[in-house]
């Protein structure tokens, strides 16, 4: 008798190396109650997260990061961007935005800061003239029908030729990637702060998961960063 369901993480799926990558405060938040930005890493910190970036071949944030950061999510060291270039890449890896509706603002940082592709990730209930105006600044893919289907949008950018990507938040991005089953590893760098507040983004918001669904870790390592400490876990599979 073939079990009923088959675990997600039966299924064997071609896809890029995928990690997420965020600072959380002490108590868990991403950012305050109102969504403004805090900053949780130290000097030390945004230094590896600048070596990160500059390794990856894409990075990956979700459009309430765009709309409430405006983040370039470019590589800061110039040194990383020419090492970049003299390995016959891009000084940025490719950047990438998760959208359902087609909301980035054209005057975003993202594409006004520093060279390299975009692309935009949106459903195909994305109005069509929003749609238009982000493909003369970005590759467009559409897939979803509500919701970008992340699951399509990963297997796409293997195609392309994307072998890791850096997902660097948000609380909502993190959970649709989590719960898709697509993340292999997590960073968390947790700073010595408390930013409290009910509504305020933690490092996996969305539907969450009943007690059935739980997603268990491995512990990599952990490491203390100045006044915080970095946890590195590897996602297990099949649960
Ligand atoms: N501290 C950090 O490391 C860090 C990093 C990034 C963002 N942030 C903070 O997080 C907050 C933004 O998080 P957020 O949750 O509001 O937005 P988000 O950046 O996680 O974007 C989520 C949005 O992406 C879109 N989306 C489309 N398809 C999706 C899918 N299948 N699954 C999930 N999302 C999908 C939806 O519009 C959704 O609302 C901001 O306050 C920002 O400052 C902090
Ligand atoms: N690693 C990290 N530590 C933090 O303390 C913090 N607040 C963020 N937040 C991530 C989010 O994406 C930021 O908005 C961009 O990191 C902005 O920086 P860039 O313009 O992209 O260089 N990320």
């Amino acid at each position: 008798m073939l079990p009923i369901k088959l675990f997600s993480g039966a299924r064997k799926m071609e896809k890029p190396f995928i990690f997420i990558n965020s600072a959380m405060s002490a108590d868990g938040k991403l950012s305050t109650k109102e969504r403004k930005q805090v900053r949780i890493s130290g000097k030390l910190d945004f230094e590896r997260v600048d070596e990160l970036r500059a390794q990856a071949d894409a990075i990956m944030v979700g459009i309430g990061t765009v709309l409430s950061d405006d983040p370039s999510l470019t590589v800061k060291s110039q040194e990383r961007r020419a090492a970049r270039k003299a390995a016959g890449k891009d000084e940025n890896p490719v950047r990438i935005v998760v959208d359902s509706s087609a909301r980035t603002p054209l005057d975003a940082d993202i594409f006004k800061k520093g060279e390299g592709t975009r692309i935009i990730a949106v459903s195909n209930s994305a109005p069509a003239e929003k749609v238009r105006k982000l493909e003369e600044k970005a590759v467009v893919i559409r897939t979803g029908t509500e919701k970008v289907d992340l699951e399509e949008l990963v297997r796409k950018l293997k195609e392309m030729g994307i072998k890791t990507i850096m997902v660097e938040g948000g609380a909502t991005l993190n959970w649709g990637m989590l719960s898709a089953g697509l993340v292999d590893e997590i960073y968390t760098f947790v700073g010595n702060l408390i930013i409290g507040g009910k509504t305020a983004p933690t490092f996996t918001d969305g539907e969450g998961f009943t007690e059935a669904e739980l997603l268990g870790l491995e512990l990599l390592s952990a490491e203390k960063i100045e006044d915080g400490i970095l946890l590195k876990w590897k996602v297990k599979k099949g649960n």
